[in-house]
């Protein structure tokens, strides 16, 4: 267990001797964050490269991973502990300090000792000079006061900045959150956000089945639990490592997918030889799904905007081997060749805030500002999107976020442009029905649920 009750990323423990190329490698994964790269494909790209056993790539990823989750609190101990707060210390040494802070307070299973020789080590290293004795003085400092008994970090009294400190996230978010829940609840939101994120994987039922996949993975000694009320859902008990290389995913057997991801096609209800769309569709989770709900009859036109993004559609597509899907390169705002379809997904892009725990950096990467342009993006798309639908089809709208504007807000708006539209709460036995609201969106709530952050609503057009 950590400072602040959480475990860390991983089961292994980490020495001095092993780990110190990996701790090389964190630090300059951090300058390239910090220079604005995604921590995702820094550390990927990181992985790939570079020769380190396993236990070093542990490492490289829970101490980049974790030091910028972490960050405002880690910070907060540079200012406390040193003579300058942490944005007035030179580069290095500020990324040094959230690498040592992170491993005395985080990984239990780096012995003290380790996490400050390595820090000086890597100070020294990068021709710190006297700074790096102000490494040794700052992390040492903590260790004393954390022997003494209490937790070192002190916390101001202003509960949103106390929250956000102690937990590392923005003030905004805290405030938003705070405007939602109770505050034991949105304590409790922050702690699962710093856990790590749970593998839920749906089966692809063209393909195989429940008990199958279930079977296959046992045998390969990974333990999984079918997701009660989800048909073909199943979520890992222990950690599996790299997913890709799990009996049946190559075969295009299973995806990857959270159960709350999983909920959406459940909530599109698509019909075998029905026309489909999904206005946003990359990398094609949904839209996959939805072809394996019809039994690959009809077609689905899987749109998206971004190139890149649209292949790794058809790459999933020639995995799970699925035929009704068709990518399309578009720009959903504004194209106009579709004739009428029976259902439409518009699963738009949004700020992110119900999967947090997925990408260290997203909580840092949003902003109220940024988050405004994003709505605008959203009405437009859904205004458009919605001509595309027959009378009497539906569109179901959905985001990964947990914040009304984008959501409830969005979809009162909508329907004040559109009093043709109605909300089509979900029945009993749709696996959507036990998340849903009296007014017949579904929100799941991480917290309460231990799903990924999600809001959904199923439309119909008059
Ligand atoms: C939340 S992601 C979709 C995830 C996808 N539904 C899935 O389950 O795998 C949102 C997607 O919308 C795409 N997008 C953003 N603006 C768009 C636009 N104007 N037209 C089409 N696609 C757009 C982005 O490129 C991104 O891939």
């Amino acid at each position: 267990m950590t400072a602040d009750g959480s475990s860390s990323n991983t089961g292994q423990s980490f020495s001095s001797s092993t780990g110190f190329s990996a701790r090389q490698l964190a630090l300059k994964a951090l300058r390239s964050i910090e220079r604005g790269a995604f921590a995702d494909e820094v550390v990927s790209r990181q992985l790939s490269r570079a020769n380190l056993s396993l236990a070093d790539k542990r490492l490289l990823t829970e101490l980049v991973y974790g030091s910028v989750r972490r960050q405002r609190t880690l910070d907060a101990l540079i200012g406390q502990f040193g003579k300058k707060q942490a944005e007035q210390q030179p580069t290095d040494l500020r990324l040094i300090l959230r690498l040592g802070f992170y491993q005395l307070r985080y990984l239990s299973q780096v012995p003290p000792h380790a996490a400050i020789d390595t820090s000086v080590e890597l100070a020294k290293q990068q021709r710190l000079g006297k700074l790096s004795g102000v490494v040794n003085g700052i992390l040492r400092q903590y260790i004393r006061r954390q022997a003494a008994g209490d937790d070192p970090l002190r916390l101001p009294e202003a509960p949103i900045a106390r929250l956000g400190i102690r937990h590392s996230y923005p003030d905004w978010i805290i405030q938003l959150w705070q405007t939602l829940l109770p505050p034991d609840e949105v304590e409790s939101l922050c702690e699962w956000f710093n856990q790590p994120p749970k593998i839920d994987l749906r089966v692809n039922l063209q393909r195989s089945n429940q008990a199958q996949v279930e079977a296959a993975l046992q045998k390969a000694d990974v333990a999984a639990r079918p997701i009660r009320n989800l048909p073909g859902g199943l979520r890992l008990t222990q950690p599996a490592g790299a997913i890709h290389l799990l009996p049946g995913y190559s075969e295009g057997e299973w995806s990857v997918q959270d159960s709350s991801a999983q909920l959406v096609g459940h909530l599109v209800t698509p019909q075998p030889g029905e026309l489909i769309i999904d206005a946003c569709a990359a990398p094609g989770g949904k839209s996959t799904h939805l072809a394996e709900l019809m039994g690959d009859v009809g077609t689905v036109w899987a749109c998206d905007r971004a190139p890149s993004r649209l292949k790794k559609i058809q790459q999933n597509l020639d995995r799970l081997r699925l035929k009704s899907v068709q990518p399309l390169l578009c720009d959903s705002r504004t194209y106009e060749e579709f004739g009428e379809c029976d259902r439409l997904l518009l699963d738009v892009p949004c700020s992110g805030l119900g999967t947090l725990h997925r990408h260290a950096d997203a909580r840092w990467q949003q902003f109220p500002e940024s988050v405004e342009t994003l709505v605008q993006l959203q009405r437009d798309l859904l205004l458009h999107t919605a001509t595309w639908v027959k009378p009497g089809g539906i569109l179901v709208y959905s985001t990964c976020t947990l914040n009304p504007a984008e959501n409830e807000d969005q979809i009162l708006w909508f329907l004040s442009q559109c009093p043709n539209w109605q909300i089509q709460p979900p029945p009993p036995s749709s696996p959507a029905y036990p998340f849903a609201a009296a007014k017949g969106w579904i929100k799941v709530w991480p917290h309460r649920h231990d799903m990924d952050g999600f809001f959904m609503v199923k439309l119909q057009k008059e």
